[in-house]
């Protein structure tokens, strides 16, 4: 059976100079094992456990923003396959707006940095085509929303 993770794409509209979609900032964390790669907020879904409570959690313990810090938008949801160690993973992100963009973030043991960047920075820092891919979904979603 494939392994399984949920998580968020989490962003945050910064209020000042810069006009839509160039205020909209991700959330990446970075692993602090394996290659220290960068992902959003996401972990393994637990026996019995549904799909966004996964996400919800795993928000909570790697960036210690609850579900009061954010509000999940409409319509999104990406699945993303690849095989880690020789094994099949599939991980579901879905897409949520910081309420309060000043709000802090709180790392776990399991990361060892995190970063708000705009889009172009983000794939870039994500590294993985099917990430980048969902990154830029992300953002075509909030642009059409905005229409
Ligand atoms: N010491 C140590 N411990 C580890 C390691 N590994 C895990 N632990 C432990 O597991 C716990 C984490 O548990 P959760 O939080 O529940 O799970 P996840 O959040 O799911 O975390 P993972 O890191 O397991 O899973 P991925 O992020 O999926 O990375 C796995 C590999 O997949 C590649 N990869 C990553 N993202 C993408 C992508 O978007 N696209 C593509 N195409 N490829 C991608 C990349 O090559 C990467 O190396 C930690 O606390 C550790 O105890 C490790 O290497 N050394």
């Amino acid at each position: 059976m494939a392994l399984r993770a949920c998580g968020f794409i989490v962003f945050r509209r910064l209020a000042g100079l810069n006009p839509p979609p160039g205020n909209i900032e991700y959330l990446l964390l970075q692993t602090s094992y394996g290659q220290h790669h960068w992902t959003p907020p996401k972990g393994h879904v637990d026996p019995g456990e549904d799909d966004l409570t996964t996400a919800l959690r795993e928000t909570k313990e790697e960036a210690g923003l609850g579900a009061e810090h954010l509000k999940v938008i409409d319509g999104f949801v990406q699945e993303l396959r690849y095989e880690v160690r020789g094994r099949p993973k599939e991980v579901l992100y879905w897409l949520a707006e910081l309420r309060n963009p000043e709000a802090a973030v709180t790392l776990s043991d399991e990361h060892r940095d995190y970063r708000w960047v705009p889009l172009e920075e983000a794939c870039s820092l994500a590294g993985y085509k099917d990430l980048q891919e969902t990154l830029r979904a992300a953002q075509r979603h909030l642009e059409a929303q905005r229409d």
